[in-house]
């Protein structure tokens, strides 16, 4: 993948448009169809490093309703995803920010409004499998040993045919993809 799409300039399609960003600052909303292309441009490079999983075009489609993403003149330039475990769980997911606004406080924003969110819809507890130990710490994270939730819970969640939560369950046939990675939680 090319440097081009590693800086992730995609355009967002004229008539998705509605509310476009002002200039200097990234609006961050909820995602459209139209955003999907947007985000897997941004996300490619970060899955060939390993740092985010791969996944095809329908699996954004179909957990669009998870996503936020930050739009700045046009370009999908963030993103961010929560995604339901269980009565008071869920993972924060497929965090990233353009290599030309890291450190610019995006993905702090982007992140804490997929905290709120969590919050308003009766989220506990928030999981992420990460790199960037420092960055959510500074957000309230904590490493954690072991499993995150009961065992009655942890049977029930082996039925999930969802891959991240392989991942959250610690499955021998995932770890190749969760090697070197940090498992953390916040508390709400
Ligand atoms: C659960 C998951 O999704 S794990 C995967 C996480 N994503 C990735 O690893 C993908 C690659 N990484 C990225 O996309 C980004 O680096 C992210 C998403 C991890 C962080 O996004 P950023 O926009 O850089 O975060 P943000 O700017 O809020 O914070 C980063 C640094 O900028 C600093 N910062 C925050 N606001 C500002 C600002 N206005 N001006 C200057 N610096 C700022 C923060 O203090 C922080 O500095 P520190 O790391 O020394 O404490």
């Amino acid at each position: 993948m090319s440097r081009r799409t590693v800086r992730g300039v995609y355009r967002v399609p004229v008539t998705s448009q509605r509310q476009p960003a002002d200039h200097g600052t990234p609006a961050i909303r909820r995602a459209r169809t139209g955003d999907v292309r947007g985000i897997r441009a941004l996300v490619a490079p970060l899955a060939e490093r390993r740092v985010l999983v791969s996944k095809d075009a329908v699996a954004y489609f179909e957990s669009l309703q998870e996503f936020r993403v930050a739009e700045l003149d046009g370009r999908i330039v963030g993103c961010g995803a929560l995604h339901v475990m269980w009565e008071d769980l869920a993972e924060i997911r497929t965090l990233a920010v353009a290599a030309d606004q890291v450190g610019t406080g995006l993905g702090g924003r982007l992140l804490e409004e997929l905290v709120q969110d969590a919050r308003d819809i009766g989220v506990q507890r928030l999981f992420c499998l990460t790199f960037e130990t420092g960055f959510f710490t500074r957000h309230g994270f904590e490493a954690i040993e072991g499993q995150a939730v009961p065992t009655d819970v942890y049977a029930e969640l082996l039925r999930s045919y969802d891959e991240g939560v392989a991942e959250f369950l610690d499955l021998e046939r995932v770890k190749p993809n969760t090697l070197g990675n940090t498992r953390m939680l916040r508390t709400l």
